[in-house]
């Protein structure tokens, strides 16, 4: 380069790095003013994901940068992602406890990792949690003493015996569990107390940061209003609440969960059968593969337990699989046939099936695969 080219550069780019620095200048101010709001709506029971203020600054931060030629979308891209860092922020200063009245809190399995995450939010809340793990039964008696609830956070494949051998809880003390699976643990803790039952599956991992946004599935067992202040107190986490009967949610699991965790099951089982070269698999993969593969390479740098626990749990999974096994099948067929027109007429045809979601999905994934991409470093 021309060394007046190499000048111009440079001192293009030390602006550059001025207007850089201002920022984060500005974000260090936004932060604070975002530590404020945390502390007001912690006074005032406020749920920290407001998403009516979301939308309408969104709409409006759309319309200004619209104004001054800056695209909108890098407008909302900047700002969810600093409203996602406000969530941990805000988080940090506690919140409102809901009920103040309360006996203490009995977590078993809180030494575990969605256990932690409970004890850690209920923490957070001015609540008092005893653990009761693996190697504390003898003292059972007493942790369960004179608790206002107990909830159960165990392995799939304990939940039910962990339920079932829990000491006598006082009428008024609330049974809840955590377990991703719903029907059987809901009928256990039925069984196995006469007061208030309800059974939670938070459809996330330990590894959220915040709860805003995520989503817990309620699923009622028994004398509902005995533990509304206990959906309230997971909405002031910022968490949305979804009800479904128990059997319901284990149907609709099937296909979202256990199907989903096989799926990403086999296709890591055949990258390692086919002893496939990762390095050289990311070095040529596009954003969607690479995605892709980190989803299907995620469930293999978690707990074989879990997952394996969530597809062995779901006494119909095997059906649900079985049928998507025939459809691959279907599927191959046609491919080795050469039928073209046949595969394009089923593409077509369960395009139309997925109507205005395709659209949506299309939009959706359009933004992570950018993301995919920006952290790319090479
Ligand atoms: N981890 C997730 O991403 C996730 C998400 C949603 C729901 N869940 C559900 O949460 C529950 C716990 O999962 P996790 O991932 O936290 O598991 P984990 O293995 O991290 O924790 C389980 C805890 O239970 C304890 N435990 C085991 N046997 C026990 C017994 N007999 N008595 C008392 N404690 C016992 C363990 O010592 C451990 O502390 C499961 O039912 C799972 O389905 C987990
Ligand atoms: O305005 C609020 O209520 C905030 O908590 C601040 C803020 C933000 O970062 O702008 C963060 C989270 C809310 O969902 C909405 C906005």
């Amino acid at each position: 380069m021309q060394e007046k080219s190499t000048q111009d550069l440079e001192r293009l780019r030390d602006q550059i790095d001025d207007v850089d620095q201002s920022l984060i200048s500005l974000l260090r101010r936004r932060m604070d003013l975002v530590a404020q709001v945390g502390a007001v709506k912690h006074k005032a029971g406020v749920p920290i994901y407001a998403p009516q203020r979301e939308a309408s600054m969104l709409a409006k931060r759309r319309n200004e940068a619209q104004e001054v030629g800056i695209s909108p979308q890098l407008v909302e891209d900047i700002l969810r992602r600093l409203m996602r860092e406000s969530y941990l922020n805000e988080k940090d200063v506690g919140f409102k406890q809901i009920k103040t009245d309360l006996r203490p809190i009995v977590i078993v399995g809180g030494h575990g990792q969605l256990g932690g995450l409970f004890h850690q939010m209920l923490t957070l809340s001015g609540y008092e949690v005893r653990i009761l793990d693996k190697h504390d039964w003898d003292q059972a008696e007493a942790i369960c003493d004179n608790a206002s609830m107990v909830i159960v956070s165990v392995p799939i494949s304990v939940t039910e015996s962990v339920i079932s051998r829990l000491p006598t809880l006082a009428d008024d003390c609330i049974l809840a569990d955590l377990t991703s699976v719903k029907s059987k643990p809901v009928a256990a803790m039925l069984a196995a107390h006469k007061g208030p039952v309800v059974g939670l599956h938070p459809m996330f991992g330990p590894d959220v940061g915040s709860l805003a946004k995520q989503l817990v599935v309620v699923c009622h067992g028994r004398d509902s209003d005995a533990y509304q202040w206990l959906l309230e107190q997971i909405k002031i986490w910022g968490a949305r609440l979804a009800e479904a009967d128990a059997h319901q949610h284990d149907e609709a699991m099937q296909l979202v969960q256990a199907m989903r965790h096989f799926s990403s099951f086999v296709y890591g089982y055949n990258l390692y059968k086919e002893n496939a070269d990762l390095d050289v698999l990311l070095q040529f993969s596009s954003p969607i593969y690479r995605l892709e593969l980190a989803m299907v390479g995620r469930l293999f740098a978690q707990d074989a337990e879990l997952y394996t626990d969530i597809i062995f749990a779901q006494e119909h999974s095997h059906d649900a699989i079985a049928d998507y096994l025939k459809r691959y099948q279907e599927a191959l067929k046609i491919l080795q046939a050469g039928d073209r027109d046949q595969f394009i007429a089923t593409f077509n045809e369960v395009g139309k099936w997925f109507g205005d979601f395709a659209g949506q999905f299309q939009r959706e994934s359009r933004n992570m695969l950018k993301s995919a991409n920006d952290s790319r470093q090479i």
